[in-house]
């Protein structure tokens, strides 16, 4: 690249536009957050489980600090690193870089769920007590937190070493809150071990399944088995992280692998956001059991397949669209051609509305809170704020789409004008 054009996509670079609310969002988000994680766990167990009740249920210093969470927290990390390096499964290659390189990514996420559920097995038959997890929960989420700062510091501090071409479209704009924030560098790596890949699909969202049967095995503590409701919120949330895993090839495509520079924002959601507030409604029901019918079971399994099904079924259509156009599965779809060469789905899965996939997740979200019954709103909080998270995260994609794919990309919109919800929205 010519020193012109380079200064020009920096410039391009300092003046993108900011988004979660730029600066001030960037310092509010860091700070909101953690105490968000916080206070949710505290509403959760509280007998009012009220996320209005006032004052607020505070925890005491005793309850926000034990010496086992970091080890335990460190030793979780640490594990999952050793299963990340393991010679098993396949290597994978991401896209093509700015720099026209490629970078190997390990496939063995489903190996790591497997032999974590192999050795929690085995601690659990030598009588570990696991159901200790959920008075743990808000230490080890305080450690979290707190290596979230770290990790974030660090990847911001190296980020002044990485070359231009290796750093995200939208995290340079020389602002360090922002672009703590956002994260400067894209693929972040020490030695071959790529820090954002391992961070998205490994500690934090296997964490979130092993929290959930902790809160499973305190049911059966305080209740001497687990009721129907924890059942199936476990076995919802444990199928959606599985299938995360053995679809882990996907997630190299995903914006966040693709576009998104590894910052505090990603750091905190893998390692915090996810594991902690993922699972609350594990860590209700074990305060406020909940009885089901088998019908109302039926209805809400039922729901969950269908949005499991109508998740999977575009996500794997669009991945193998992209990855082999002419796959028999795939070449029969309707298409329209942009100026990149690449082509976009206007039928199919693709058809139907702009982001199948997301309302898929979004059926499966609400399946998940169904259990917790009515008589609470904090169930339906990952409901709430996922809805919310896809919206922004539909606009923000829409707004690359545009510019990557122009005119054709607004043809598209006119063939498929519902966005996640057909005839609403
Ligand atoms: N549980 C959670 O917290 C979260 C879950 N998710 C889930 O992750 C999954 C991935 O979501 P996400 O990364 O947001 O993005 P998507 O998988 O929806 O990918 C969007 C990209 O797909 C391509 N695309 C869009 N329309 C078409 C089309 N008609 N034909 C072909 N390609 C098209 C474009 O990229 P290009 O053309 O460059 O290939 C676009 O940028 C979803 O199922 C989502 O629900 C996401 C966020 C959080
Ligand atoms: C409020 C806050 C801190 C938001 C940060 C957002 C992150 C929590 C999410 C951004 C994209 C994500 C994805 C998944 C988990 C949540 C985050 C990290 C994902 C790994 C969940 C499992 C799915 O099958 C998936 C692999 C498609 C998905 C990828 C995106």
């Amino acid at each position: 690249m010519s020193p012109n054009s380079q200064a020009a996509k920096h410039r391009s670079s300092r003046d993108t536009e900011r988004e979660f609310g730029g600066t001030l969002g960037a310092v509010c988000i860091p700070i909101l957050l953690p105490l968000t994680v916080l206070f949710l766990i505290c509403v959760s167990r509280s007998p009012e489980a009220s996320v209005f009740q006032w004052p607020p249920p505070l925890p005491s210093a005793d309850q926000l600090w034990d010496p086992l969470a970091p080890v335990l927290l460190v030793g979780w990390i640490g594990l999952h690193a050793l299963l990340y390096l393991m010679p098993a499964g396949k290597v994978s290659e991401g896209l093509v870089l700015r720099d026209g390189t490629r970078l190997k990514y390990p496939i063995n996420g489903f190996h790591g769920l497997c032999i974590s559920g192999v050795l929690l097995m085995l601690l659990l038959g030598l009588g570990a007590p696991l159901g200790n997890l959920f008075e743990l929960l808000l230490p080890l989420a305080m450690c979290a937190i707190a290596v979230s700062f770290l990790l974030s510091a660090y990847l911001y501090i190296r980020s002044f070493w990485a070359p231009s071409y290796a750093l995200a479209s939208g995290g340079n704009t020389g602002n360090p809150f922002y672009d703590f924030f956002i994260g400067r560098e894209l693929n972040p790596r020490i030695g071959d071990f790529d820090l954002k890949y391992f961070c998205e699909l490994r500690p934090g969202l296997i964490g979130w399944v092993v929290i959930n049967l902790g809160m499973l095995m305190k049911e059966v503590e305080l209740q001497g088995s687990p009721s129907l409701a924890m059942i199936l919120v476990n076995g919802f949330q444990l199928l959606y992280v599985a299938d995360a895993l053995w679809n882990e090839e996907a997630v190299l495509t995903t914006m966040d692998i693709v576009h998104d520079g590894f910052g505090f924002m990603l750091v905190f959601g893998d390692l915090a956001w996810v594991p902690f507030t993922y699972g609350l409604q594990a860590a209700f029901l074990v305060v406020h059991p909940q009885t089901l019918s088998s019908f109302g079971a039926a209805a809400i399994i039922t729901l969950n397949g269908i949005g499991y099904y109508i998740f999977r079924k575009s996500n794997s259509q669009k991945n193998q669209f992209r990855r082999d156009p002419s796959h028999p599965t795939v070449a029969r779809l309707e298409t329209i051609a942009t100026a990149t060469g690449k082509r976009l789905l206007v039928s199919g899965w693709w058809g139907l509305v702009r982001h199948p996939n997301y309302l898929g997740d979004l059926l499966m979200a609400l399946a998940w809170s169904l259990p917790c019954g009515f008589s609470h709103l904090l169930p339906y909080f990952y409901v709430t704020y996922f809805t919310v998270l896809l919206i922004h995260r539909e606009a923000r994609d829409e707004r690359q789409c545009r510019a990557k794919y122009g005119v054709a990309w607004d043809t598209y919109c006119r063939r498929v004008p519902y966005r996640i919800f057909p005839y609403i929205y």
